[in-house]
């Protein structure tokens, strides 16, 4: 009932009762991207593609900053067929958002295996000299990328890494499908669909109200600390996850938490990074200090 309403009010939005905001008709171009492969298609003629190799974005270099070249549809099918592969190829590519203007923007990973040959990777080196760039890995990137284009690569590297490695049908083990936007992946066998995930994580910094408490991990290099992370155990909430996860790694108990921010997070797996702040308890903070 409230799904009809829903759509019964959408469709009389867009018969022109009021005028849509740019946002809104992008999230529905999108939406129907990801729905539609036809029209997803359609798009690729007139999109701009973001290249990968094993899941490092090409890039190049400009003063102290890194730009990210885009390529059109012809610019990639040239560059496939100057290294021996055919367009086919392209299906691997995955949406990864649109311009204002409603320009479909993909990124294609010329470096893994593609679905439609065993031995598809494109030699790195001769990739780079032929479009003036070098593939960086994206970690070691992000401080020299403005935040939408490094917020683009992050969404662009979580998705191929996710197809990656989910072609084939847990139950059925038969390979699965991609569909053109890449926002899910079916087993023509079961009718399974898989669709990309993110791990929910908390990043909790706990205070007593005047200091706040940071950690490192052995890993960590030397003088980094960090908020305390964790991901969330199934069934969780939000708020048990931040519990627990103090509790856990620094023996603290935790109250008033509020949540803060959140940003995806796609090392070294897609996460969903969910930022808020805590407060010890009372009589806790003794500990706190040691
Ligand atoms: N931006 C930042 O400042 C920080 C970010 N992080 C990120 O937060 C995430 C979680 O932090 P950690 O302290 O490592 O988590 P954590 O404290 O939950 O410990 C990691 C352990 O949790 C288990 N685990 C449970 N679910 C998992 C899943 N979906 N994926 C992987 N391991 C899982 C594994 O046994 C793993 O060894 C990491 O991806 C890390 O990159 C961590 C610290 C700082
Ligand atoms: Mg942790």
């Amino acid at each position: 009932m409230s799904l009809y309403c829903g759509i019964a009010y959408r469709r009389k939005i867009s018969q022109g009762y009021r005028l849509l905001s740019t946002y809104v008709t992008k999230a529905r171009y999108l939406f129907e991207l990801k729905e539609d492969d036809g029209a997803c298609k359609k798009a690729q003629q007139a999109g701009a593609f973001y290249l990968f190799h094993s899941l490092a974005p090409l890039l190049q270099t400009a003063e102290h900053r890194y730009l990210v070249p885009r390529f059109s549809l012809l610019e990639v099918e040239s560059l496939l067929h100057k290294f021996g592969q055919d367009a086919q190829r392209i299906e691997d590519s995955v949406l990864i958002g649109c311009s204002e203007q409603h320009e479909a923007w993909f990124a294609l990973d010329l470096g893994l295996n593609s679905s439609f040959s065993t031995h598809a990777s494109l030699p790195k080196s001769e990739v780079e000299t032929e479009l003036q760039g070098s593939f960086i890995e994206l970690r070691k990137a992000i401080f020299q990328l403005n935040s939408m284009d490094s917020s683009l690569l992050f969404t662009a590297q979580a998705l191929l890494r996710w197809h990656d490695g989910h072609q084939f049908c847990s139950k059925s083990g038969q390979p699965t499908r991609k569909n053109i936007a890449g926002s899910k992946r079916v087993c023509p066998s079961n009718n399974i669909i898989y669709y990309p995930q993110m791990a929910p994580v908390v990043i909790t910094l706990v205070s007593d109200g005047t200091r706040c408490l940071l950690a490192r991990q052995s890993s960590f290099p030397k003088g980094m600390y960090s908020a305390l992370a964790g991901f969330c155990d199934i069934g969780e909430n939000m708020e048990e996850a931040v519990r627990r996860e103090v509790a856990e790694e620094v023996g603290l108990e935790v109250e008033n938490m509020q949540f803060s921010a959140s940003q995806h997070w796609p090392f070294p797996n897609s996460s969903l990074m969910i930022a808020c702040h805590a407060t010890v308890k009372p009589g806790q903070t003794e500990t706190l200090l040691s």
